[in-house]
């Protein structure tokens, strides 16, 4: 569980907050996306339910951030290990290269915190299976795709049982294919009750994973929803974020008429389908008649 209440936060050499006076709870089994224009304060809040900022940064902080019922300002880094994981950018960067193959890999934080040898086989061989990196599980990590080693980041956050995951544009640097392994990661986290707080840019995708959607503009949290009310709002491109495709489409159609009215803008494929199919339907019974 995440909850944040109003909460600001300056960082220490600058003259305006990177956040201010936010507020969102994310529960388990959730997927909380955000999403931003560029400086809007995104891998800021990324820093902050992780614990990072102020911890390491310093800078000015008030409110209330809780993970799992924990006061954050009172809990130092070493106190959040295996309550809150945090997976970035750059798979590349998270692999410790300490380590020969991928389950060692995976190993390696279990070893630091003394998991017995037993119990430290089994965990690693459930994330194995879980995230599909069993088939890898002796190879090098530098040797895996793209998806394949942010997957082994993933992983090597999961093996600790965090009750809370923050992932700050984790499929930025990978392709389609590794993107989809990802997001798929990220449905299996959901099952296992994970809270989860993405921050991502692939709008697509996350339209269809995310419960809910928290939108930063200068700062600050402008809009919070469902998906589909929070992406379809007329104000997203205002607030630095494209809106999805779907979404124009339906938008130009509807000021031509060609939406139907009571039906909400869509932003998934399916969505988009099945009030241009009801168009459809609608104007074929016109001609007939
Ligand atoms: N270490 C820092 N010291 C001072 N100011 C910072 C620091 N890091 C970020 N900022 C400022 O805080 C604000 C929010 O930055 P942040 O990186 O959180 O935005 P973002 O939404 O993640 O942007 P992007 O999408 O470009 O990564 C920006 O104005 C940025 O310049």
């Amino acid at each position: 569980m995440i909850e944040v209440k109003g909460f600001s936060f300056t960082y220490p050499t600058a003259s305006r907050p990177a956040l201010h006076d936010i507020g969102f709870e994310v529960g388990p089994h959730e997927l909380c996306a955000v999403v931003g224009g560029s400086g809007a304060g995104k891998s800021t809040l990324a820093g902050v339910v992780s614990g990072t900022i102020p911890h390491l940064t310093g800078g000015s902080a008030e409110g209330l951030v809780q993970v799992n019922g924990r006061d954050l300002a009172d809990t130092p880094l070493s106190g959040l290990v295996g309550e809150v994981g945090l997976v970035m950018q750059n798979p590349f960067n998270q692999i410790s290269g300490a380590r020969f193959s991928v389950r060692e890999e995976i190993a390696f934080g279990l070893e630091n915190m003394g998991v017995p040898r037993d119990e430290m086989a089994a965990r690693v061989d459930t994330v194995l299976r879980d995230l599909g990196l069993t088939k890898v599980r002796d190879r090098s990590p530098y040797e895996l795709s793209g998806g394949q080693q942010q997957l082994l980041a993933i992983g090597s956050v999961l093996v600790m049982r965090p009750a809370v995951m923050v992932l700050d544009e984790p499929t930025s640097q990978l392709d389609a294919a590794g993107s989809a392994l990802v997001f798929e990661a990220l449905g299996t986290l959901r099952e296992q009750g994970v809270t989860t707080l993405l921050i991502e840019h692939r709008m697509e995708r996350l339209a269809r994973a995310a419960d809910h959607v928290l939108v930063l503009h200068g700062s600050t949290i402008v809009a919070k929803g469902s998906p589909g009310e929070v992406l379809a709002d007329e104000r997203l491109e205002e607030w630095g974020v494209a809106p999805l495709r779907y979404t124009v489409a339906a938008r130009r159609a509807a000021a031509r008429g060609l939406w139907p009215g009571a039906r909400p803008l869509p932003v998934t494929l399916d969505a988009a389908a099945e009030g241009f199919g009801a168009t459809v339907a609608h104007l074929d019974r016109g001609d007939r008649r």
